[in-house]
């Protein structure tokens, strides 16, 4: 299985830094192996880089992701952006759930679904975050906490082609300590478990909190691991691109 490789840019960079990283994309990207490569900037990038990329002649390589949706198609919700308006700039994915929107702005399970169900109307694949706090690592509540969001915020009709799994646990995002390759196989066999009971498909499961070119051989080595959700390292083309050739193929 072909793995996924992502970028999530988060709240990071103007239009110069779009038109820079897309040029070092291009000019390392027979380093990136066989790997599915997207990446999702800021939304006010995403039409930006969609015609860098045609232009760099790699759009068929890096396909563009939004980092989060509205549950409607359109309407009076000032500062939001629909599913719908990401597949018309280009995308093919849609980011929903990250933890930093969990707590940043109180998104809970149903909202989450909601949103999920909306990118799988659009025609987008959603990639549904999932992960736990250190306090609920600490409480040993770890896969309590992953079963109840997947039975949450999982889309009905997810399947292998219109949805993704991301398992970022929120201790290990932005701080540079990541589980162990023991602890990931685990995690990963747990979600895959509790994902069988619903959906047919054996959905892809990324892995996501500190991958950096230097841990990533040994994250995507594990069993069970898809693909990868990078944030910081994501920021600098080169780096995206050493996790990229760590990929297994
Ligand atoms: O949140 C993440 C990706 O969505 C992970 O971020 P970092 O790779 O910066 O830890």
């Amino acid at each position: 299985m072909v793995m996924l490789i992502a970028g999530n840019w988060k709240m990071n960079g103007l239009a110069a830094d779009a038109a820079e990283q897309v040029r070092a994309l291009a000019d390392g990207i027979g380093r990136a192996g066989g790997a599915e490569l997207l990446i999702c900037p800021p939304a006010t990038l995403i039409p930006i880089m969609a015609r860098a990329l045609e232009e760099a002649g790699i759009r068929d390589r890096v396909a563009l992701g939004g980092q989060d949706c509205h549950i409607a198609e359109k309407g009076a919700h000032t500062g939001d952006i629909s599913a719908w308006m990401l597949k018309d700039i280009g995308c093919s994915h849609v980011i929903v759930g990250h933890s930093e929107r969990r707590i940043d702005h109180g998104e809970d399970d149903d909202l989450i679904r909601a949103k999920a169900e909306a990118a799988l109307e659009a025609g987008l694949v959603a990639i549904v975050c999932i992960g736990e706090t250190e306090a609920q690592r600490q409480a040993e509540e770890t896969e309590l906490v992953l079963s109840h969001q997947l039975r949450g915020s999982m889309p009905s009709g997810a399947t292998r082609e219109n949805a993704v799994i991301a398992y970022e646990p929120v201790w290990a995002i932005g701080t540079g300590h990541t589980p162990t390759a023991e602890d990931v196989a685990h995690v990963h066999r747990h979600i895959r478990t509790v994902a069988e009971d619903f959906f047919p498909d054996d959905l892809r499961i990324l892995y996501g909190g500190s991958v950096k070119p230097d841990n990533a051989g040994a994250l995507l080595a594990v069993d069970g691991v898809d693909g990868a959700l990078v944030g910081g390292a994501s920021l600098k083309a080169e780096d995206f691109l050493a996790i990229a050739a760590a990929a297994k193929v």
